[in-house]
């Protein structure tokens, strides 16, 4: 697979992740503006905002998935063209929202599928399953099984995964992403429909994920899960960045508070379009008032 299509920038810093001016347009609505957004190497980032924010669509416009309207997002120093197999082969891994594994293959099938960027053997040494192809195979299967003990499924390995309890899924997607041995993991809400405990159990191999050298941007609406595991968080609302800083920085300023509690606030991305919309509808109201008097 080809990676000349990749191009130098000019960044000397070199952050794991750099996304400059990242803008994502579907027709008329704008659901991403202008987004920076870096991560260093050994970073927990967090990236919350409330429903429709724009979060989903910014990690789309990350993995390749979209093409952003504007902006650029750079690996390592390296600007990523948007295609989702050469972002997963240059160091980027993801999960989804919604859990996307094979549900009738085994635990261990699902880690090998994630390896797939890694293994570079053609079509005719496995066709003909040359010595090169099954001592690949070999590798990759011992590798798969490491993510598997490290990731506490090692001893679920032949079970289908739609057999796993839901926590269960949720780190075995964990484990297939990291198959591609990322630089980055993206995590779209990793928690969602998790009970305490496995919120616990996430956040600890999150940090066990980033302590073995993979950096980690995630999006979450459990705000306790976020605010004791990152070191950095950026809050997006109506697409666009509203603040970026510390837990303590964050969890302080006031319009996140009000972008949570959903109270405009002076100079809030949006507040011209709400007032606008407020002031029609006032209009139209005291115009039917008057109409039935
Ligand atoms: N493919 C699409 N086509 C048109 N509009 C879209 C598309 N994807 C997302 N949107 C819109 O973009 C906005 C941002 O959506 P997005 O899913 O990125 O928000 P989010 O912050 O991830 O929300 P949630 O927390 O609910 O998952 C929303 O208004 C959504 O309806």
């Amino acid at each position: 697979m080809t990676t000349t299509s990749l191009t130098k920038t000019d960044d000397h810093s070199t952050p794991i992740l750099a996304a400059t001016g990242v803008t994502m347009r579907f027709g008329g609505l704008t659901a991403v503006r202008a987004v920076d957004l870096t991560v260093r190497p050994g970073e927990i980032v967090g990236l919350i905002g409330p429903n429709g924010a724009g979060k989903t669509t910014f990690f789309n416009c990350l993995t390749g998935l979209y093409v952003p309207t504007e902006g650029r997002v750079a690996y390592q120093g390296t600007v990523l063209p948007p295609k989702p197999h050469l972002v997963t082969q240059a160091g980027i891994a993801r999960t989804f929202q919604n859990i996307r594994l094979f549900a009738n293959m085994t635990v261990l099938e699902n880690v090998l599928v994630g390896r797939h960027t890694r293994t570079k053997e053609g079509l005719a040494s496995a066709l003909l399953r040359l010595p090169s192809f099954r001592r690949a195979e070999q590798a990759s299967k011992e590798r798969s099984m490491e993510l598997l003990e490290f990731t506490g499924l090692a001893t679920k390995c032949d079970h289908l995964a739609r057999n796993l309890p839901y926590g269960e899924q949720r780190k075995l997607e964990i484990a297939r992403a990291l198959a591609s041995e990322p630089g980055l993991l993206l995590l779209d809400e990793p928690t969602a429909g998790m009970n305490p405990q496995e919120t616990r159990a996430t956040e600890e191999l999150v940090l066990a994920v980033r302590d073995q050298g993979t950096a980690v941007l995630v999006i979450e609406h459990d705000m306790r899960f976020i605010f004791r595991l990152c070191d950095r968080v950026a809050v997006l609302v109506q697409g666009e960045k509203l603040i970026e800083g510390t837990s303590e920085t964050v969890q302080a300023d006031e319009r996140v508070i009000a972008a949570y509690l959903g109270t405009p606030f002076e100079g809030a991305p949006g507040s011209d379009e709400v007032a606008e919309v407020e002031a029609a509808e006032a209009h139209q109201h005291t115009a039917q008032t008057e109409d039935g008097q």
